[in-house]
């Protein structure tokens, strides 16, 4: 059983009508309330709504399974509001004074940034205007992704917000870094000796990070078209990724330890230039395609509220470069899309080969020796090795797999990541959230390769709704003698 705090909170929900807290969000605070979590929480955004039909709104978003559901629905209250107005966010004061007696949650208040990105610092400001960030419990503002669109407008934002919030009040919220298997990246590599003797450029080929994903951009162009794959998904998941696969071990396991070796990384990784941009980046779109269930899917140019001559990228491919002592000339190999095959988030370690091959007469290839860290949908791991094929001469190979798999039940009762990274907020704990010297280093890599894009005019190019991409992702890697894994399953 995981022990979440008992403290108790009052939620200040902003964006409580979107698509992430109907998806996410409100079966995340459902199983946080069956653990015995205390709080309330008010829901905020422009549509009208009285408490009654939030409440239904909510109820419509729980999986099917999830019973006691009243109780649960009437710690929910709804506010109008728009963010742009500061006299609405002064009306909230008496009424979240109210709740705060009613429920007994000792001043204490997460505000919760559900929003567009472009709302961020005006919500900040109007809390602190307003007196609503002013309590005598603690205070904590989670704030959604993307942290600005690049370097200059991320500072920006950060400035805004320490105007009303300390760093350590900010929980800038990454979901990945809520995952299981991605917390579990931490325990592999530093509580096994066996892994850290090998972990560098002595023992790896190299590394492949795989996001992909078969939805298309859905109703989320408005944002998506604006933004673009490596916008959304490379500056924050995956380069949370790449740190903890490549960071040294930290000294101790506090926060702020784990928080400094990951920006060690992200300060070596070698930022991009006109000259080898084109090198090391490929940019897709989809067009239309046929799903794995056969369904037709429009292509990207299609898809409503996008831009009829968009240039916006739906897919990413790139070669990352470490300059440091551990991984000089190991390639970081990282991809992700929409409308790709699979929806698959996985991790390839591939070790080198053997320096020399004795099994030259096998009839069988003597493959590399794999690490796969499974991260969703399924959860664990696996080792590829070459074992001898059995009652055949010794010098006949064949490739094994040893495998730890999360088990299904234990699954279900695992907290998923967002309950899991609320629970860790209402704690104080910001391990699993990102440091704003991450964001900033991040960014500068972002930069590079967007300005060395713009400067190169690097192409989209096309790939089929389905596929795993455009043929020269693989090409990306064939070039450097290598070639992408296919997304591997447990069974
Ligand atoms: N959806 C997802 O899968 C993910 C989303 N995120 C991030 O979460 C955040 C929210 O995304 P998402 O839920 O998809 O966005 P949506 O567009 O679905 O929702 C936006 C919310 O903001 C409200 N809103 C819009 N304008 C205002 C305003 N002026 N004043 C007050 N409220 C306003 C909307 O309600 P109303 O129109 O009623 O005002 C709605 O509730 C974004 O930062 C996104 O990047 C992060 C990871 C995944
Ligand atoms: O942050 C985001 O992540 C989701 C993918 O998350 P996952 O947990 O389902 O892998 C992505 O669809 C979305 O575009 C992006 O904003």
């Amino acid at each position: 059983m995981i022990e979440t705090s008992k403290e108790p909170v009052l939620i200040f929900l902003f964006g409580a009508t979107g698509d992430l807290a109907r998806r996410k969000l409100y079966s995340a605070l459902y199983r946080l309330y069956k653990r015995d979590q205390e709080f309330a929480v008010i829901g905020l955004a422009r549509r009208a709504h009285t408490d009654e039909t939030y409440r239904d709104l909510i109820n419509d978003s729980l999986p099917s399974e999830v019973g006691q559901r009243q109780h649960f629905l009437e710690r929910f209250y709804y506010r109008r509001l728009d963010i742009t107005r500061p006299e609405n966010f002064a009306t909230l004061k008496s009424f979240s004074d109210e709740l705060n007696e009613r429920y007994q949650l000792k001043g204490n208040r997460i505000f919760y940034l559900s929003l567009a990105p472009a709302y961020f610092a005006e919500a900040a400001k109007n809390l602190k205007k307003s007196g609503l960030s002013t309590t005598s419990g603690w205070k904590r503002l989670v704030i959604e992704k993307p942290f600005g669109h690049d370097l200059k407008s991320s500072k920006e934002l950060n400035e805004s917000l320490l105007h009303a919030f300390s760093e350590e009040e900010i929980f800038r919220i990454d979901h990945y870094l809520g995952k299981e298997m991605v917390q579990n990246i931490e325990v592999l590599r530093f509580a096994n000796p066996i892994f850290e003797a090998i972990w560098n450029r002595r023992y790896i080929s190299n590394v492949q990070i795989t996001l992909s994903e078969t939805l298309g951009v859905g109703d989320r162009a408005n944002y998506y078209d604006q933004t673009g794959a490596l916008l959304d998904m490379v500056q924050n998941h995956i380069m949370q990724l790449l740190t903890l696969i490549a960071m040294e071990p930290p000294t101790q396991l506090e926060t702020d330890d784990l928080r400094y070796e990951k920006v060690k990384v992200l300060k070596a990784i070698r930022p991009m230039n006109i000259h080898n941009i084109a090198e090391e980046i490929v940019r897709g779109q989809y067009t239309r395609g046929i799903s794995p269930k056969r369904e037709k899917m429009r292509a990207y140019l299609n898809e409503d509220n996008v831009r009829s001559d968009s240039d916006t990228e739906t897919f990413v491919a790139s070669r990352f470069q470490i300059d440091n002592y551990r991984w000089q000339g190991v390639p970081f190999y990282v991809r992700t899309g929409k409308r790709m095959a699979e929806k698959a988030t996985q991790i390839v370690i591939q070790f080198r080969k053997l320096p020399k091959n004795p099994y030259f007469h096998n009839v069988n290839h003597v493959g590399p020796n794999l690490l796969v860290i499974y991260i969703s949908p399924d959860e664990g791991l696996s080792l590829k090795l070459n074992v001898k094929a059995n009652g055949e001469a010794g010098s006949n190979t064949v490739p094994i797999s040893l495998k730890f798999r999360n088990n299904e039940l234990a699954m279900e009762n695992m907290q998923d990541a967002y309950e899991r990274l609320i629970a860790d907020c209402i704690k104080g704990d910001s391990t699993n959230f990102t440091r704003w010297d991450e964001v900033l280093y991040s960014w500068g890599i972002i930069d590079s390769i967007v300005d060395s894009c713009k400067k190169r005019h690097v192409p989209i190019d096309y790939y089929e709704a389905g596929s795993m991409g455009p043929s020269t992702a693989d090409e990306l890697l064939e070039k450097h003698g290598h070639h992408w894994w296919p997304i591997m399953h447990m069974e």
